[in-house]
């Protein structure tokens, strides 16, 4: 499209280079978790892009954790971006993606509140699941699993980030 309105689209392998400069800069002022190349290209098929004429200025994935649970990822837009309704739309992409894949409820760790609470998100405390699944999750080898069930070694990753979720 070329009307200056950026195009949602399901991320390519020639994106993880584009993808991991809209990161950076967030990832050091700790707003997102820094990732190798390598989990981009392993998550690829997570992840959609909003394209601008051949330019990717924004990003989000969705990692699915059980039956009825996935995570809403790595959202970000670029600076020369934002405000313009970019991360609304690759939010509400993501969600269509979960609900076409039978994901009943969207799991987000986030300083940006009220974005996500704009988006149906609510605040939660504890955990999110029963007892039975937190122990199967357990055995996932994934960092952000591991935040999801807020384990004693990843705390210092998530300091004042908000545990939130979104039943679909
Ligand atoms: C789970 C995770 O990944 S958590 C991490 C979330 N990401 C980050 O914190 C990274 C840094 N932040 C960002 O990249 C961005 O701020 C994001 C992704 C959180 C939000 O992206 P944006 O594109 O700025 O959001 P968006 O434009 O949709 O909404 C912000 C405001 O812009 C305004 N806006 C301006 N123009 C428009 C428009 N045309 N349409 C809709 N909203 C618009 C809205 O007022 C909106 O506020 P509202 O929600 O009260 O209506």
């Amino acid at each position: 499209m070329s009307d200056g309105q950026p195009v949602i689209r399901r991320a390519r392998t020639a994106d993880v280079r584009a993808i991991r400069a809209l990161v950076a800069p967030l990832a050091e002022r700790r707003v997102l978790v820094s990732k190798e190349a390598v989990t981009y290209f392993e998550s690829l098929q997570e992840f959609r892009v909003a394209d601008l004429d051949g330019r990717v200025v924004g990003c989000g994935a969705l990692h699915v954790m059980w039956e009825d649970l996935a995570e809403i990822r790595t959202l970000a837009v670029a600076p020369d971006q934002l405000g313009t309704g970019l991360g609304g739309r690759l939010l509400e992409a993501l969600v269509e993606d979960a609900r076409e894949i039978g994901v009943e409820r969207l799991f987000c760790l986030t300083f940006e509140t009220d974005f996500f609470v704009r988006h149906g998100f609510e605040v939660i405390e504890g955990q999110a699941v029963p007892m039975d699944v937190y122990a199967e999750l357990l055995r996932s080898y994934d960092e952000g699993v591991a935040e999801f069930l807020d384990l004693e070694r990843v705390k210092p990753n998530t300091l004042g980030n908000t545990r939130m979720l979104r039943t679909l």
